[in-house]
């Protein structure tokens, strides 16, 4: 590959995309390149370059210096695209087979170079239109255990561990979940974004003061649980999928939190799934998030057993309380994603797709009361068959 220099940050346009493709080193000399601005995220831009005669791409992902979703109003640090290759090579390290190989990245750009995936489909799409992805869970539950483990305490040195926490530290996307997550959607916040005819709903959860208690108990475990490395944002927009395969994108909120966040965030999107869906279309979403649960302990716990380096691994308990709490933690997160989805700033199309307003209505007032007792009773819940039937006790 070229080497090239690094240059002062710009916005990149189609053209200058193009030409650093091209300076890159990336395509064949001459070749004719088309690209395109596909970003559809609330952050970054995304240009999809394309070789014409091959039809073989990349993507080139730049860090805007705000956030796209709501404009320059809101600074946000470019950091974040280091964060995110160096996540992405990171993750590489441990599960190759779900996340996009790192082509070249630029710190001073903001900029990302990464294998095209545009042959996947992204997994919230593909699940609105009803489709299964009967590997997605095994494959999601396998990436959270291995990146879990081996960036833990456990299965690595654990003054590397310190070291790679630090170069994870990402104060500014930490705060936007901090706000967004688990802080303004349980009060009365200009960021917050419903529709009027929610208003008593939302009202009851702002009044709410167990369920304010046990939201700043999640709140301060994400500001406080430095345990393992984590993407940090794994709805199913940041993932692309078909009927073999996954792969993991977009971890500009990686950073070291509690085990249990990435796995809560999954679950949360797979249930926002199910509240779009008929009763008799819904089996699915559970059977996934069964599944999510049931290789992560799996795969954790072998890797547990035979490759951790803590002597304590060994105690017999402790395995099972580490699990147990991640459990009742995936569920609290859980809960908090499905309710800011539902009324905080940055919605899921799962939801706002639901053409009829009463039906969409309907739909969101069960989100909410489904994300309330997935926070206030998680530690009552025994396994994944309670998501069941919580989702059902809380229809009407
Ligand atoms: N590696 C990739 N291959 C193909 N398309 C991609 C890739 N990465 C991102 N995209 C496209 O760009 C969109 C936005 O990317 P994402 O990383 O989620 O951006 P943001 O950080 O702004 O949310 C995705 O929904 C997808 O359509
Ligand atoms: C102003 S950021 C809102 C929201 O957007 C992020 O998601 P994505 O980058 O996938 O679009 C993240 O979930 C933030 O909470």
């Amino acid at each position: 590959m070229a080497i090239i220099q690094s240059s002062a940050y710009e916005p990149l346009t189609e053209q200058k995309a193009t030409a650093l493709a091209v300076r890159l080193g990336l395509f064949r000399d001459g070749t004719p390149l088309l690209c395109r601005e596909i970003g559809d995220g609330n952050l970054n831009l995304v240009f999809h370059v394309v070789d014409q005669e091959t039809k073989q791409g990349i993507i080139i992902k730049q860090a805007l210096p705000y956030a796209k979703v709501v404009g320059e109003s809101w600074p946000l640090t470019l950091k974040r695209a280091v964060i995110e290759s160096n996540a992405l090579r990171t993750f590489a390290s441990y599960v190759p087979q779900y996340v996009p190989k790192v082509y070249y990245s630029d710190e001073s750009l903001a900029i990302t170079v990464m294998e095209d995936l545009s042959y996947l489909q992204i997994a919230r799409k593909g699940l609105i239109e009803g489709k299964t992805y009967p590997l997605l869970s095994r494959h999601i539950g396998e990436f959270i255990a291995k990146t879990a483990f081996y960036t833990s305490d456990f299965g690595m040195n654990q003054q590397e561990k310190k070291k790679l926490a630090q170069s994870f530290v990402n104060p500014e996307l930490c705060k936007i979940t901090e706000d967004l997550v688990f802080t303004d959607p349980f009060f009365d916040h200009d960021s917050n974004n419903f529709e009027d005819e929610l208003h008593l709903d939302v009202e009851t959860l702002w009044n709410d003061d167990r369920l304010h208690l046990e939201a700043a108990k999640l709140k301060r475990k994400f500001l406080t649980e430095a345990d393992v490395l984590l993407h940090g944002d794994l709805h199913t927009g940041s993932i692309f999928a078909s009927d073999d395969e996954t792969k993991v994108i977009d971890p500009e909120f990686a950073f070291y939190g509690p085990i249990g966040f990435d796995l809560g965030h999954f679950i949360a999107n797979l249930l926002l799934n199910a509240l779009s869906r008929p009763e008799s279309e819904r089996r699915p979403l559970f059977d996934h998030i069964d599944r999510t649960w049931d290789v992560f302990t799996s795969v954790f716990s072998e890797l547990w057993r035979t490759e951790s380096v803590e002597t304590y691994a060994a105690t017999p308990g402790l395995l099972d309380d580490v699990l147990r709490q991640t459990f009742i933690d995936a569920i609290g997160f859980a809960g908090c994603e499905v309710i800011r989805r539902t009324i905080g700033l940055a919605h899921v199309a799962d939801l706002d797709g639901i053409e009829q307003k009463d039906e969409r209505l309907a739909a969101k007032r069960h989100a909410l009361r489904l994300g309330r007792r997935l926070i206030v009773e998680r530690a009552e819940l025994d396994g994944t068959e309670d998501f069941r039937r919580l989702f059902v006790e809380t229809e009407r």
